[in-house]
């Protein structure tokens, strides 16, 4: 039997005003999975991560957590969501043991422990307050209050955006020993693709509030392919598993969905990176009938 997804969202379309920020978008996350949101600015990755976590209502289309939806607010629905906002404000006058009691007083099923812990070992003090810690400290200490929920899906808006390297892998080790540790899946936006493939599994592309990819990044990689060939003139983009086509004086690349596509004699097939991949469906013109974004006069 095929395990309930952790997230399913079902021609889900949300509107600001006259403005469409999110189109038709229908996915799935398997559970236990660590996904990956990807997408250029005004995208809708806030807006799709608020939805999953009950912080916006879809305009249209439905979501679900754990089969549930999270707009309902019902305390069993949010109890299983932890969400880390761009900014994770913290509360600077706090001590990091005070954060942890609000943190307590505030979630049933709230681990003071394991919170207290995974800081002690990075060397937080938790008599520190908020306000004088780094960046990534306090990022870390978002990470944990949100952790500590013990939730079954961990949702993050650009939790590295702002950390240097070292702090970046600090949080990415913790947040794979909490994937690690136990039932729990993980979707977080980013715009560095270049690390996503040490990061996460699965994968979620969104341009102008549509999903343009999405899947297991193994299954997505050995789909696609990069055929290099003696340079073409005629246009092969009608064809649905041609994604992009690139020329230059002598030669042609067509990057392919379809692994098997059949190479014309001097054609070679060759594999293509996640970087490359997630780009290229970045440059695709989107869906006209859904571009504008705007409501029909
Ligand atoms: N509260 C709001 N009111 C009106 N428009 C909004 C609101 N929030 C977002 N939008 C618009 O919706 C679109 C998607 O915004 P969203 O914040 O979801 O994108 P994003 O992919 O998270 O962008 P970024 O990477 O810059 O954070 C943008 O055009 C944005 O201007």
């Amino acid at each position: 039997m095929r395990a309930q997804p952790a997230l399913r969202t079902r021609n889900v379309g949300k509107r600001y005003r006259e403005a469409w920020a999110l189109r038709d978008c229908t996915l799935e996350l398997p559970p236990g999975r660590v996904s990956a949101l990807v997408g250029p600015n005004g995208a809708g990755k806030t807006t799709l991560l608020r939805l999953s976590v009950g912080l916006l209502t879809p305009t249209v289309g439905s979501v679900e957590v754990f089969g549930e939806s999270p707009a309902t607010n019902s305390v069993r629905a949010l109890s299983r969501i932890g969400f880390l906002a761009q900014d994770h404000p913290l509360y600077r006058q706090f001590t990091v043991a005070d954060l942890l009691r609000f943190g307590r007083s505030c979630n049933v099923r709230f681990d003071h422990e394991l919170a207290a812990r995974r800081l002690t070992q990075l060397g937080i003090s938790l008599d520190a307050r908020a306000g004088a810690l780094s960046g990534g400290q306090q990022s870390q200490v978002a990470l944990a209050l949100a952790l500590a929920k013990r939730p079954n899906l961990l949702v993050l808006d650009e939790p590295m955006s702002s950390l240097d390297p070292l702090a970046r892998q600090e949080f990415q080790q913790t947040l794979m020993g909490a994937v690690a540790d136990g039932e729990l899946t993980v979707l977080f936006s980013s715009h560095a693709v270049h690390e996503l493939e040490r990061v996460c599994d699965h994968l979620v592309v969104i341009n102008h509030g549509q999903v343009v990819l999405s899947g297991d990044i193994d299954s997505l990689l050995a789909e696609h392919r990069l055929l290099v060939g003696p340079r073409i003139e005629t246009d092969p983009r009608g064809s649905r598993s041609v994604v992009e086509v690139k020329h230059s004086d002598r030669h042609t690349t067509l990057l392919v969905r379809q692994g098997a596509a059949p190479i014309m004699p001097g054609w070679q097939a060759n594999p293509v990176g996640l970087e490359e991949l997630v780009l290229a469906y970045l440059r695709r013109p989107v869906d006209p009938e859904a571009e504008s974004h705007k409501e029909p006069a």
